[in-house]
C-alpha cells in the first residue's frame, strides 16, 4: 500500500505539489491522472525517494522507500524510458541492476523474454526505439518481483500491440496481489487501464475515487432531437428549464431527458425524426474537471 499524507513539494516559487493526500492499494490498478505539468513525476519522485518533500510524509508499506535495502525488491518502477546507458545491452543493463539488488540472474531472462526483448537482449540499447525502451523500463521494474510497481506514462510511444500489452500485464500483476500505480495525462489510456483514479490538477487531489464513481458523477448526458418544428419545440422545452443548443441540423439539449422530450413534442404534436441520448466520454468529464489547473497552467508560465 502507497500512502501519500499532506505531501508538498516546492522548487523555489514553484509549488510542483500541494498538501495532497491519498492512498493507493494492492489488488487493484491505480490510475495516476492529471494535465500536464500537474505534479504526477514529483509525486513518484518522492515514493520512490528520489526527491525530498518540502512537508509531508510518503510510505509504502510502511515505511519510506529510502530506508529499504534492496529496493528493487519492494518497488519496480518506470520513470523515464530514455533513462538508461545507451553503449549497453538490454542484458548487460538488467543484470548490473539485479546484481546490485541482489537478485538472482535467472530473472534477467525471465523478465526479457516477459517483455518481448530476449531476440534483441545483446544490442545495444542505443538503437532502441521509444516503444523497446518502454518496454526495457518495465523488465527493469519486474526485475524484482516487488508488491508495488509504479509506472509513469509507461503507454507513450507504444503501438497500439504493446499498449494492449502493458495493459494486460497490468491487470495480471494487480491480480497477483500488486500495488500498481499508472501515471498519464489522457484518460482514455486509462478507461481501459484502471480500476482507481487518483486525479489531480496544479498539484492538488481533484479525485480519488473508482472508475465507475468517476464515470458515474463526470457524464451529464444530453439528448439530440432532429425536427422540422425546431424553433416551436426549442421554445417549450426551454420554457420547461432545459438548455437547447445546436449540433449540425439537430438540437442539443441538456435538462430534460429524452422521455420528457418525447412526451412534448406528442402532447404539441410535433414530428420527431431523431431521438437519442449521448452520455459524455471519460475523456470529457475529466477535462470539465482539470479544466481549472490547465487553464491556470496556460496563464501562468511558472
Ligand atoms: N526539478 C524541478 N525544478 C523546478 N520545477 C520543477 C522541477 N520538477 C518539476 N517542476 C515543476 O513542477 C510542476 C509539476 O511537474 P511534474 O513534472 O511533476 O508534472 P507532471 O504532472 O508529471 O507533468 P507531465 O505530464 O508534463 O510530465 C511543473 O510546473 C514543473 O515545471
Amino acid at each position: 500500500m502507497i500512502e501519500v499524507n499532506e505531501l508538498t513539494k516546492r522548487y523555489g516559487s514553484t509549488t510542483a505539489v500541494k498538501d495532497l493526500t491519498f492512498t493507493v492499494r494492492p489488488g487493484q490498478v491505480t490510475g495516476f491522472l492529471g494535465p500536464n505539468g500537474a505534479g504526477k513525476s514529483t509525486t513518484l519522485r518522492m515514493i520512490l525517494g528520489l526527491h525530498e518533500p518540502t512537508s509531508g510524509t510518503v510510505t509504502v508499506d510502511g515505511r519510506s522507500f529510502a530506508d529499504r535495502p534492496r529496493g528493487l525488491r519492494h518497488v519496480g518502477s518506470l520513470l523515464d524510458a530514455h533513462d538508461v546507458h545507451g553503449g549497453r545491452s538490454a542484458e548487460a543493463q538488467l543484470s548490473a541492476l539485479a546484481r546490485s539488488n541482489r537478485i538472482p540472474q535467472r530473472r534477467v531472462e525471465e523478465v526479457l523474454r516477459e517483455v518481448g526483448l530476449a531476440e534483441v537482449a545483446r544490442r545495444r540499447i542505443g538503437g532502441f526505439s521509444l516503444g523497446m525502451k518502454q518496454r526495457l523500463g518495465i523488465a527493469s521494474a519486474l526485475l524484482g518481483e516487488p508488491p508495488v510497481l509504479l509506472f509513469d506514462e509507461p503507454l507513450n510511444g507504444l503501438d497500439p500491440e504493446g499498449v494492449k500489452w502493458v495493459r494486460d500485464l497490468f491487470r495480471r500483476l494487480a491480480a497477483e496481489g500488486r500495488t500498481v500505480f499508472v501515471s498519464s495525462h489522457l484518460m482514455s489510456e486509462m478507461e481501459h487501464t484502471a480500476d482507481q483514479l487518483i486525479v489531480i490538477g496544479r498539484g492538488e487531489l481533484i479525485a480519488a475515487e473508482s472508475l465507475a464513481e468517476f464515470s458515474a458523477r463526470g457524464t451529464r448526458p444530453s439528448v439530440t432531437v432532429g425536427t422540422p418544428a425546431a424553433a416551436v419545440l426549442r421554445g417549450l422545452l426551454t420554457a420547461e428549464g432545459a438548455v437547447v443548443g445546436t449540433a449540425g441540423d439537430l438540437l442539443a439539449v441538456t435538462g430534460a431527458t429524452a422521455v420528457r422530450i418525447g412526451e412534448i413534442a406528442m402532447e404539441h404534436r410535433i414530428p420527431l425524426h431523431h431521438l437519442s441520448t449521448r452520455s459524455a466520454s471519460l475523456e470529457e468529464a475529466f477535462m470539465e474537471l482539470t479544466a481549472d489547473s490547465v487553464q491556470y497552467l496556460a496563464g501562468d508560465p511558472t
